[in-house]
This record gives C-alpha cells, structure tokens and sequence, in this order.
C-alpha cells in the first residue's frame, strides 16, 4: 500500500484547484523510442516507487508514449484517485485536442486528469490559432475530462492572444526552468497575469549543465541543510512559488527529493544563487525552435 503522506506544500492555481509543489514525470527518461506499443515495466515499476515514497503528482504527455505505463501504475499502487495530480499534455493531436485528452484517458485508465497542456506553441502560425485552441481547452474542462487546463513553453506572445479572449485563464505555464535559466521576464507576466510557473529540468544545474557557478553555493547549502544539492535546486524552484517536476529511476533519490520538504531556504540564500546562476545561460530543450541566444 503505498504511502500517501505528502508533506510537501500545495500550490493554489487561479482556478481554485491546488497542485502538488514537486511532480514526478514519465518523460524525457522514461520516452519511449521504439516500439510504443510495448509496455515499458521498468517504467511501471518506477511511477509506483514513485507512488510509494509520496509522490502525488505525477506528470505525462501524449509524446511520451507512457500514458499506459501511467495508468497501470496508478491502478496497481491502489491510491485513492482523488489524492493524486495527473497533468498529461497535448503535442502531436493539437489538431482535435478533444480526441487526443479521450485516447490519453482511455490509456491512463482515468475517468479525468487534473491539468491538461497544450505542450508547446510551435503548432501556431497567428495569433487566432492559439485562441481556436484555447477555446478548445475550455470546453475540456467544462466537460469535466481535466480540472484544470494550461500551456507548457509558451511565452509572453504566445500567452497575450490567450489572454485577450479567455474566459478561464491557464492555469499553469510549465517552462524549463533552473539557475541557468531563470526566465525572470516570463515569471514576471505570469505573476502579473495570475498564471503559475512550473519547472521542468530543475535539476540541470546539478546534472546536464554541470560544473558552473552555482555549484559552491549548492554544495555549501546542502551542507547547511543535510540534503543533497538536488534537494537544494528543487527547494530553490518551491521557494519562489515555481512547481519542479524531476524524475528518476532510482528510489532512493525519488524518495532523498521528498525531503526538500523538510526545509526552507531563506530569501538571501535564493538571491544567492540567483547571482551565482545568472553568470551561465544553459538551455536542455527546444534550443533550435527558441533560438541559441533567446535566453527569455
Ligand atoms: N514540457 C516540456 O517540454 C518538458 C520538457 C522536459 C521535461 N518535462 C517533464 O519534466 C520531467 C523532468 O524533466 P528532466 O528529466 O529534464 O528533469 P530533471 O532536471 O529533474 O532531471 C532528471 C534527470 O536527472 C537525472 N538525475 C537526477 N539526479 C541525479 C544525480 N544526482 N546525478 C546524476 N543524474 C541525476 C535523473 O536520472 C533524470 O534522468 C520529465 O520527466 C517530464 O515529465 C517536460
Ligand atoms: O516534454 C519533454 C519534451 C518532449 C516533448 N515531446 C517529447 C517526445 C519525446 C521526448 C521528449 C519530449
């Protein structure tokens, strides 16, 4: 029986829904390359360690192919549905939203998901093709197939046109986002327009983009903190109100992430890095659709 104790805080969205502070997501190592009809038990196995260590959201795609590796592990870890937070998103069905959520549903085993993307915004060529689309989002959640519905990589000018017609704004902006990518403009028009951050690749400081400048100051708060230094770039993401989703395969350090529950980092550690983060620019994803110099 899995442990549902989730000590980590929620995130109130404009919708009046809450989100679990840290995700645990089934793509980028868990993508399936090859063939994506065959079930991935590796990946089964671990979205319920997931489960088990306290993960209650939980973060799929459309585009990951494990939408049925998800679901099998949500209906063999025998949670309570209504205490998990399911996002899928949309990529290759922007075409008919409406079929793709079904056929994500239907893989998922779910009756509905908590928040549905769209996944990114290369699809639009004007301005109306965002609010044709959008106008679409609102009928999902009018449906009752997504409580909430957002966009993932979306920036300012993709949002305006969203904005200017909406009637139920998105939710949630799901973005990289890390020391070396800070998107302090971005967070600025989210925040003025009442829209969440969430941090995907929180974890590129640490792994991918490693060494750099804020690796002092990482390892001295893990120190302070007795956590390890990912604790530390997950707790930097909490701090200033942005969801991380990470993931991994490995349930220990599934379950060492929980702990950046048990602490808090203080506003002059986070500016700290801030400095430290903002003398390197480093970008995992989507490098050739926003430009090598686009670093907004
Ligand atoms: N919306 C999007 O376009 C988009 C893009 C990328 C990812 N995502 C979502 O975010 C999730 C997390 O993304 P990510 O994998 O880039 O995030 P991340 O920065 O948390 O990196 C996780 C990766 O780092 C590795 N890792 C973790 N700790 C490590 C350590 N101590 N040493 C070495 N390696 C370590 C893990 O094995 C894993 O492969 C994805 O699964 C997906 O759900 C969304
Ligand atoms: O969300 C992670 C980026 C992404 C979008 N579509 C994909 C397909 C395969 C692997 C990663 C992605």
């Amino acid at each position: 029986m899995a442990n549902l104790s989730n000590p980590l805080p929620n995130l109130k969205l404009n919708d009046g829904n809450s989100i679990p502070m840290l995700g645990y997501g089934v793509g980028t190592a868990w993508y399936k390359s090859g063939d994506a009809g065959k079930i991935d038990q590796g990946c089964i196995d671990a979205v319920k360690a997931a489960i088990r260590v306290g993960y209650t959201h939980l973060d799929g795609a459309e585009s990951y192919r494990t939408e049925k590796e998800l679901g099998t592990a949500i209906k063999e870890s025998k949670v309570d549905r209504s205490k998990l937070f399911i996002t899928t998103k949309v990529s290759h069905g922007i075409e008919d939203p409406e079929a793709t959520l079904k056929k994500s549903l239907k893989d998922m085993q779910l009756q509905y998901v908590d928040l549905y993307l769209i996944h990114m915004p290369f699809f639009s060529e004007k301005p109306e093709d965002h609010q044709e689309k959008w106008k679409v989002m609102e009928s999902l959640k009018a449906q009752g197939l997504t409580k909430s519905i957002g966009v993932s990589n979306y920036r300012p000018e993709d949002l305006k046109p969203i904005l200017d017609i909406a009637t139920v704004k998105p939710a949630i902006n799901q973005v990289e986002f890390h020391p070396y990518l800070q998107r302090t403009e971005l967070v600025a028009f989210h925040k003025e327009h009442g829209i969440a951050t969430s941090a995907y690749s929180p974890l590129s400081a640490n792994t991918k983009a490693s060494p750099g400048p804020v690796d002092n100051i990482l390892a001295s708060l893990a120190k302070k903190y007795a956590v390890s230094e990912g604790e530390i770039s997950l707790r930097w993401c909490i701090d200033q109100d942005v969801v991380p989703v990470t993931t991994s395969g490995k349930e220990q350090r599934m379950s060492d992430y929980m702990r950046c529950a048990a602490f808090k980092l203080t506003p002059t550690e986070i500016k700290a890095i801030n400095e430290e983060g903002a003398k390197k620019n480093y970008r995992g994803f989507w490098k050739q659709k926003f430009g090598e110099n686009n670093w907004a």
